[in-house]
């Protein structure tokens, strides 16, 4: 078999679960040319992409933070595909991460820890698979900006998963903590784009990867949710499409048109609550089957955390990504408000 027809997700779960590969199909710290670069194997599910004569972009497309996301997965590996086979040819300097192959394996959202908290250096306080991954893929994103060409450049990271449930917006992105900057009108017009038109604010630090690349990176990041969480083989991609083409235009073209900026087109959602499990008795009021963005009356009781009850404080207030089996002290639930686009300081 040719290096370039190697399936790079059998390829990374391969390697990451230790098996033996054959000499045909080890992409390992190989590089393959494609008509105006090379691409990179870095590490198992690290790709870099760079271009001969990259533009002024830095971009990041992870996926798989949790292995069981697996519509991300087939994006990124297609994209991957598309540039070995020499039908995607990027101009703009890419590295692909897929995050957690070992959670992959097993089809579960993580081995042991959620991933997606052991980021900003929150990988040093544990020795589970997912803190030592997350430290070995901090380090990869770091050496990806630190290699960029000098001069102006921009970093942007798009945070690839789909969501446990159902949910009434069914693309949407969170929007880290900006810790007062303004919000971007193009990141919003480009997500957008991509079929993402509702957008949560995220009022606090927290430790997640698009956080990390926002903060420490000082990249345009974002959690970006597609859709719901299916296994292999059963999302259907057309859900998929604007958002893959859009993904793919960006690091294909050196000055991606983007129509205005239209406030008309985005919701946005602020985090009003964010409540954590810290008993062993935590439990959700509202059944299984209650899609994210459901709105509760004034009053109703949302979750019981011990004694302590959360009930709705305020009109319109709704529930985001619940979860009671979360570990101790982690998030079990997010509320959100709708607020004015108006609002927002915007640049
Ligand atoms: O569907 C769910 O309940 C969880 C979806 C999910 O994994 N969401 C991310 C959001 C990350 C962020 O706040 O930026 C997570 O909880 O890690
Ligand atoms: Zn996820």
């Amino acid at each position: 078999m040719k290096l370039n027809e190697v399936d790079v997700l059998q390829w990374t779960l391969a390697g990451a679960t230790g098996q033996q590969l054959s000499a045909d199909q080890q992409l390992l710290n190989k590089r393959l040319d494609y008509a105006g670069g090379q691409i990179i194997f870095n590490d198992y599910g690290v790709v870099t992409v760079e271009p001969t004569s990259p533009g002024d972009k830095d971009v990041v497309y992870s996926c798989a933070v949790h292995g069981d996301e697996t519509a991300p997965i087939e994006i990124v590996r297609d994209m991957i595909h598309g540039i070995m086979q020499g039908q995607i040819k990027p101009v703009q300097r890419t590295l692909f991460l897929i995050a957690n192959p070992a959670a992959i394996a097993i089809n579960k959202r993580f081995v042991e820890m959620n991933m997606n908290r052991l980021f900003s250096g929150a990988h040093r306080q544990g020795d589970s698979p997912e803190h030592h991954r997350a430290a070995a893929i901090e380090g990869y994103v770091t050496e990806f900006f630190n290699s960029a060409p000098n001069g102006e450049r921009r970093r942007l990271h798009y945070d690839l998963h789909t969501a446990i449930r159902d949910s009434k917006y069914e693309k949407f992105a969170v929007y880290p903590f900006t810790h007062g900057g303004p919000y971007k009108k193009e990141q919003l017009t480009f997500l957008a784009e991509c079929g993402v038109t509702t957008i949560l604010l995220n009022q606090a630090p927290t430790t997640t990867f698009s956080y990390y690349s926002v903060r420490t990176h000082q990249a345009d990041a974002f959690t970006v949710e597609l859709g719901k969480v299916r296994p292999f083989g059963e999302n259907n991609r057309h859900d998929f499409a604007a958002a893959e083409t859009m993904f793919t235009r960006l690091i294909c073209e050196h000055d991606l048109a983007l129509p205005n900026f239209d406030p008309d087109r985005t919701k946005i959602f602020d985090v009003c609550r964010t409540i954590n499990r810290t008993n062993e008795k935590f439990v959700l009021h509202f059944p299984d089957d209650v899609a994210n963005f459901t709105a509760f009356a004034e009053g109703d009781l949302l979750a019981t955390d011990g004694d302590t009850e959360y009930r709705v404080e305020q009109a319109g207030e709704r529930i985001i990504f619940p979860n009671a089996k979360v570990a101790l002290d982690q998030r079990a639930l997010l509320t959100v408000i709708d607020v004015p686009i108006t609002g927002l300081q915007l640049v």
